[in-house]
């Protein structure tokens, strides 16, 4: 019953997408995701960045994923190292810069991280509502610490000049089916179902069934009255009650289910990965690659991003990192963060200050694509750290990048650009994508089956990890090839 009901509300939806698409009227937008929402979403996300570590084992101390926001604005993306945790890296990077920004934690942060960030003046700290920093679901032995730590994080907060809260806001009407339509359809999954015909495009609800379940092990608590015991302990007894306390499960779920389907847009499924597809740049350049996971990771956070535009039709999430020379305290190794956006109508603007048809449209006038800010320009434009010409740059955008990006790309010095490459040589009426066939002197990584086999990223191996703990591809000899091509054919 439920789900006929939500195939009915889906097939409502569209059609009042499609005659808001064609008449231009105010209502029917497509649904968006809410700035909180999404940075709360990408401090999860963080949690999961691969680890370039061996991993801490049965630590009382979780790891937390952390994204730092000045007026309004993504200035930092970090998750928690072995040595640090997320709101002590924050500092170290940040400094007396984050006196009046935003934080949010995948996790409540401990004391020692709390006192530090309090101090700097931030203005508020958001914290996903599960099990803290220090882990009240480890054993006995332990909990004393963390009881005695979540009443100091108490104190803190009762006597802090920053808001400490937890900020979820329900998801907006159609949010849930819109994201499950919007990467099915990705270019991601497409390409598998369009260069794979015969794989059974199952693997994608798999794929999905399987992060819902890993997610929800994470990020939830499973058992109700063991949930309200931790948010009894971490100060959150006004949200025990009915109707609060089953609101927050279903926003948590909801956010839950939202990560996992992004998540798998972008799958891990047999060879297929962002590859260079000039075979005879590879051997010159295969080797500054990033790992596929690391280029997944970032990827679903652009992914993630494009679910704020303010384009009816196309969404587009761009993200911007950089590897420094050697790996930094923070838990992404030596990768850092420099900037993101999406596609959205000029800052500050109403929403009826501008045209919003697409190419369809006959009337040139009252097309959209003189006027909107494309997620490249606004990464690039809102960046918080400067593009270092010594150091390997890149860009992860959900969409080929167009003409008008690339050579912003270039000339920004970015190194790298990850893309997808639907609509690449295409020339539309008003937006073509020529130039990113042609674009020379920028490495690309496009999403596709592993094109030559001659490399292959060992990720579980430490022996291909480099000496800033960021993996490195290692060669395959020729019989290791064959064995590749032939394990693929079995499939
Ligand atoms: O590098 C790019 C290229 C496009 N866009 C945005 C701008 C615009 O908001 C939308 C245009 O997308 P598309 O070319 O797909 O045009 P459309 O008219 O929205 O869709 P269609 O594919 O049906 O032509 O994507 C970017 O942000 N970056």
């Amino acid at each position: 019953m439920k789900e006929a009901g939500q195939m009915q509300n889906l097939e409502s939806a569209r059609a009042e997408r499609s005659v808001s698409t064609q008449t231009g009227s105010m209502t029917g937008q497509i649904p968006r995701l809410s700035k909180v929402n999404l940075f709360t979403l990408l401090s999860l996300w963080m949690e999961l960045f691969p680890a370039v570590e061996a991993q801490r084992k049965n630590s009382q101390v979780k790891k937390t994923g952390l994204v730092v926001v000045k007026n309004t604005k993504i200035v930092g993306l970090h998750c928690s190292s072995d040595d640090l945790h997320a709101g002590k890296i924050a500092l170290i990077k940040h400094g007396s810069r984050l006196k009046n920004c935003d934080l949010y934690f995948s996790r409540k942060p401990c004391s020692a991280c709390l006192k530090m960030i309090v101090n700097a003046g931030v203005n508020r700290i958001s914290y996903w509502p599960a099990d803290p920093e220090i882990s009240l679901l480890t054993e006995a032995s332990s909990s004393e610490d963390a009881k005695l730590d979540a009443k100091a994080v108490e104190r803190l907060k009762s006597n802090s000049r920053a808001h400490v809260c937890v900020l979820l806001q329900p998801l907006v009407c159609y949010m849930v089916q819109f994201v499950e339509e919007t990467s099915y359809k990705c270019d991601f999954i497409q390409k598998i179902a369009k260069t794979l015909p015969d794989a059974n495009i199952d693997f994608y609800s798999e794929c999905k069934q399987e992060r819902i379940k890993e997610y929800e092990m994470l990020f939830l608590v499973s058992n109700e009255e063991m949930h309200k015991q931790i948010l009894m302990t971490i100060g959150l007894e006004n949200l025990c009650e009915n109707p609060y306390f089953s609101n927050l499960r279903q926003n948590m779920k909801d956010l839950i289910l939202l990560l996992a389907t992004v998540a798998s847009s972008v799958p891990i499924f047999k060879h297929y990965g962002f590859y260079c597809g000039n075979t005879e740049q590879i051997d010159e350049i295969h080797n500054q690659s990033l790992p596929q996971e690391i280029a997944r990771h970032c990827m679903v956070q652009a992914r993630l991003l494009a679910y704020r535009t303010e384009d009816h039709k196309t969404g587009v999430g761009a993200v911007i990192w950089a590897e420094g020379k050697s790996r930094n305290c923070d838990g992404t190794g030596a990768m850092y963060f420099i900037g993101c956006g999406y596609n959205a109508f000029p800052v500050g603007s109403e929403y009826a200050d501008f045209p919003h048809m697409d190419d369809k449209q006959k009337d040139r006038e009252i097309r959209k694509f003189r006027y909107i800010v494309h997620a490249e320009q606004n990464a690039l434009t809102f960046r918080c750290q400067e593009i270092k010409p010594e150091e390997r740059s890149m860009i992860f955008v959900t969409k080929c990048p167009c003409d008008e990006c690339v050579p912003l790309i270039k000339g920004a010095g970015i190194k790298q650009i990850y893309a997808g490459d639907v609509d690449v040589g295409k020339k539309k009426a008003d937006i073509s994508y020529m130039r990113f066939g042609e674009l020379e002197g920028v490495s690309k990584f496009i999403w596709q089956l592993n094109p030559s086999g001659t490399c292959a990223l060992e990720q579980n191996d430490p022996k291909s990890k480099g000496s800033n703990g960021v993996l490195r591809p290692i060669p395959l000899d020729e019989e290791q090839h064959q064995k590749k091509k032939l394990c693929l054919e079995n499939h």
